[in-house]
């Protein structure tokens, strides 16, 4: 059960961008997705939202394959929030969030009791409370992305798919967004997320998935995948891997 990608393939231009022989994500835990630029983490995130198709091999979700699956179970299942999203129309922040709720009330339905108090969760965890009446298309690009959490937090996933969610955000907001991310995980979420920082990786994730060259070079927990010769040997640089006095995993830059 959980969420995996099994030998999946996935082609473009006449060559793979994608070779997985497998990538198993867990329930209740947050896996940081980690690799240089064109590793295929895009790639192997849309493979598991179901956004695309694996030209062999697939997603599947619970046992069942997540292409299959009926588009509004699937959103309320998986919410997908892309790398610098953009929001093609202008609409309010609290009326962007609440489209969060979309596949639990059906297109033109009211939102219910239930319903506007995740809204509200999502705008209050997300800080974006000041923020709630402005239209998008006037907010800044670090509130911008806050904005598309939160509409991914309101929708109440079982499983998170983030592609760098902490892009564009300032420090103390992107701790903002890893400790959102976390709890999800604590309450049951399973959650996935792209990183290119690896000390955010260290502080978030409870397990890795080293991707080079479209492929997964490691995974399993970050602590056993993120070692120093891993990192060398996939971005070419000295990264100082060890613990803090609190025993968790830490990754510093060489630079
Ligand atoms: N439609 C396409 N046609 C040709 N090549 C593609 C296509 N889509 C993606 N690729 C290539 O596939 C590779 C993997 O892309 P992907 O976006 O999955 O990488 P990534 O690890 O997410 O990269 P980044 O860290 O830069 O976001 C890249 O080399 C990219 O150029």
């Amino acid at each position: 059960m959980g969420l995996s990608v099994e030998r999946a393939t996935v082609r473009r231009s006449n060559q793979n961008i994608l070779t997985c022989a497998g990538a198993e994500f867990r329930s209740g835990k947050v896996t940081a997705l980690l690799g240089p630029n064109g590793a295929g983490k895009t790639s192997l995130l849309r493979v598991a939202a179901g956004l695309i198709a694996a030209d062999k091999g697939a997603a599947v979700l619970d046992g069942a394959g997540v292409r299959a699956m009926d588009r509004r179970a699937r959103a309320r299942a998986i919410g997908y929030l892309p790398q610098s999203a953009g929001v093609a129309w202008d609409v309010r922040v609290a009326e962007l969030v609440a489209l969060g709720r979309m596949p639990h009330v059906g297109a033109f339905a009211a939102l219910s009791a239930e319903d506007e108090a995740a809204v509200a969760r999502a705008i209050a965890a997300c800080d974006l409370g000041v923020l709630a009446d402005r239209a998008v298309g006037t907010l800044s690009g670090g509130e911008r992305a806050r904005a598309m959490l939160a509409r991914v937090l309101a929708g109440e996933p079982r499983w998170i798919l983030a592609d760098e969610p902490l892009a564009s955000l300032d420090p103390a907001h992107q701790k903002t967004v890893l400790d959102l991310l976390r709890d999800a995980a604590r309450a049951g979420a399973g959650v996935v997320i792209v990183l290119h920082e690896l000390a955010h990786a260290a502080f978030v994730a409870d397990d890795a998935v080293l991707m080079a060259g479209g492929r997964v070079i490691a995974a399993g927990q970050a602590d056993e995948v993120l070692t120093a010769d891993r990192l060398r040997g996939v971005y070419g640089l000295d990264f100082t891997v060890d613990r803090g006095g609190d025993g968790r995993l830490r990754i510093h830059s060489p630079f």
